[in-house]
């Protein structure tokens, strides 16, 4: 069968990730990325053999830089069967008339508002609703992270109600321009934060609320979750259960913080030291007064990426069974190990 032929529009932290992993599958592949400026990430695209798709007043400035183009954004679009939206959030709402017009499919991220699309999307969760759908929003990485756990313990032993305080990381490892440098930030000071109402976007049948708070790392995410189960279960049934999930690693080996968490994923020797499933510390999850709590920390630069490529099989009706397109997808990349 003939690969699925995937663009992905922009090229930047998450986009660069979703193109390597979707190279990796044998069901589809890169036909090309896009990028506006001729930086040292079109240089790394160019010598991983990507086609480069720029705007065409872009062209001058690639061609300056010796960088080899391949045509515009819209010849790309052209030539694809589905887009990854990759662009800055705010940003790829406005490419959804370019992809109508090419009668292409679209991928968005959680920078997105819900309403950009009618679904919103994890692998676990809603796989089945986007199945042959033309337009889905991949929800942001903290809610990925919400929606990997909720959604076995809602299977399992019912959810009651879940409050969740998430610690943001201010801005990617590779960014210069975002801070705060020294402050803890209220993200936002009005509640709740986007997450707990983006979790309803896939599980509308959920009682949770969130509060977020901006802090000065580039590692990770961290959530406090506490949530109270209708059914009642034990700490180490919770820890089972998540040590079953495909996309939930147990962390133990001393590991108390987000820099060890990333000093693991560089002896794992995993590309770019992404950790691509949620990371829930082990010794952390218990039980007290009947509520679950636990901490899990979420490596914001990848672990989307996975579930774009889910997303993609599901939109492409490559394969009707969520788990296993997640297990191929996990194969692939390498999650799990
Ligand atoms: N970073 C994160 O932690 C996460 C981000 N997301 C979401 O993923 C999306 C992308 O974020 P992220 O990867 O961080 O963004 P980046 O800023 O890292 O990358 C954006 C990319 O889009 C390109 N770009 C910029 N403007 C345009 C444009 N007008 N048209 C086409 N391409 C453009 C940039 O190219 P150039 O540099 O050449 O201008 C760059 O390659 C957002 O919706 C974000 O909310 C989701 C989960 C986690
Ligand atoms: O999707 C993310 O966070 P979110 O789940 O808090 O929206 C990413 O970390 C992007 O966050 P940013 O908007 O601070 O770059």
């Amino acid at each position: 069968m003939a690969k699925v032929k995937v663009a992905v529009n922009g090229y930047g932290t998450i986009g660069k990730r979703v193109a390597d992993a979707v190279a990796l599958q044998d069901d589809m592949e890169v036909i090309g990325i896009s990028k506006t400026k001729p930086n040292f990430e079109a240089q790394v695209a160019a010598l991983k053999g990507y086609d480069i798709y720029v705007p065409e007043t872009s062209k001058e400035a690639f061609a300056k830089a010796g960088l080899k183009v391949a045509g515009t954004i819209e010849e790309m679009i052209e030539k694809a069967d589905i887009v990854v939206d990759c662009t800055p959030g705010k940003i790829g709402v406005t490419n959804k008339a370019l992809y109508e017009k090419a009668g292409v499919k679209a991928i968005w991220q959680g920078g997105e508002s819900k309403d950009v699309c009618p679904i919103s999307f994890n692998a676990e969760a809603n796989y089945d609703q986007a199945y042959g759908a033309d337009f889905v929003r991949v929800v942001s990485c903290n809610t990925t992270g919400l929606c990997r756990a909720i959604f076995p313990l809602d299977q399992k032993y019912g959810v009651e109600k879940v409050r969740v305080t998430i610690v943001r990381r201010a801005g990617d490892p590779g960014d210069i321009k975002t801070g705060p440098i020294d402050a803890l930030v209220l993200d936002p000071v009005k509640l709740p934060s986007h997450h707990g109402p983006d979790v309803k976007t896939i599980m509308p049948h959920i009682n949770i609320t969130s509060a977020a708070i901006k802090a000065p790392t580039t590692f990770m995410h961290l959530h406090v979750l506490n949530i109270k189960l209708k059914k009642d279960c034990t700490a180490d049934d919770v820890k089972k259960l998540f040590q079953s999930r495909p996309r939930i690693k147990l962390i133990d080996g001393g590991i108390s913080s987000t820099a060890e968490i990333i000093e693991f994923g560089r002896d794992l020797g995993r590309s770019r030291n992404d950790m691509w499933e949620s990371c829930v510390f082990k010794d952390s999850v218990s039980i007290d007064d009947g509520e679950l709590y636990f901490f899990q920390a979420i490596h914001q630069e990848s672990d989307v990426v996975p579930e774009n490529v889910d997303a993609i099989r599901s939109m492409m009706k490559l394969e009707m069974d969520n788990l296993k397109s997640i297990e191929k997808t996990n194969k692939a990349m390498g999650i799990g190990l």
